[in-house]
């Protein structure tokens, strides 16, 4: 059995990565208000996008902290951004909503999210990804390398150098990779389960671009920054 070490440098990564990622949680605030009180479908709807609006900010923060990134051409770190800001939210959502709650709370949690003029047909294949998310049992540094993994695609839409962006990637997967191993040793295709994640993550942008055009019918209102990362009217 070849034995596998993280190096030293793959080790401070992975620790600048996880500082970043912990320092920019999502206010968890806005969950504890979903399951608190019952409210209309409007006031979810906009604790939804005061959500939403805070996730952007916090990816900003977590991308600007993963090396290498500033050093990237700027209008490809935009398109990075842009490109992977609604796989991000997803990825974010599946991991808020598999922690683990008092007994009954992630029921309530999901009732009070299909009740916010959503069509219950983005609701399945949300929570399909939610509960398959959820049964990986992700450690903190798993979460935190797939979503800089997700950042840095490289055949996102308008990206010139991808060559430079594949390298980044390139020297996430290889910790991920080595994590994994490390982390279920009884597991080996544990890495490949992750990785399939982040296909069946890209399917639900689809989803959410048909999702945007039901709320635009019944005019909902979204913040400046949704508008801008989620190409709004
Ligand atoms: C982490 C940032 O994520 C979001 O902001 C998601 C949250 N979403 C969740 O399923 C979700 C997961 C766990 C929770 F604890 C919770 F409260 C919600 C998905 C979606 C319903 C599609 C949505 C979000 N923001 C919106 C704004 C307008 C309309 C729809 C959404």
């Amino acid at each position: 059995k070849e034995k596998i070490e993280i190096t030293k440098e793959q080790q401070a990564l992975m620790k600048i990565i996880l500082d970043a990622y912990n320092r920019h949680q999502i206010p968890q605030d806005v969950a504890k208000k979903l399951l608190q009180d019952q409210y209309s479908a409007e006031e979810n709807f906009l604790l939804l996008t005061e959500m939403a609006t805070s996730q952007v900010q916090v990816l900003v923060e977590f991308t600007k902290n993963i090396p290498g990134f500033l050093s990237l051409d700027h209008e490809d770190q935009i398109a990075l951004l842009k490109g992977s800001a609604v796989e991000a939210m997803f990825l974010r959502s599946a991991q808020v909503f598999s922690r683990k709650m008092p007994k009954g709370h992630t029921e309530v949690l999901e009732a009070r999210i299909r009740k916010s003029g959503i069509s219950e047909e983005f609701m399945t294949p949300m929570f399909n990804f939610y509960k398959s998310i959820g049964e990986l049992h992700m450690v903190q540094e798993e979460q935190a390398l797939l979503t800089a993994i997700t950042i840095l695609t490289p055949d996102r839409p308008h990206v010139k150098d991808q060559h430079a962006v594949e390298r980044l990637q390139e020297s996430m997967l290889d910790v991920l990779r080595k994590l994994c191993a490390l982390q279920h040793p009884q597991e080996p295709q544990y890495f490949a389960r992750l990785l399939g994640r982040l296909t069946e993550l890209r399917t639900l942008n689809h989803y959410h671009t048909e999702m945007l055009t039901s709320w635009r019918m019944n005019d909902h209102k979204f913040t400046p920054l949704l508008c801008e990362i989620w190409d709004v009217q």
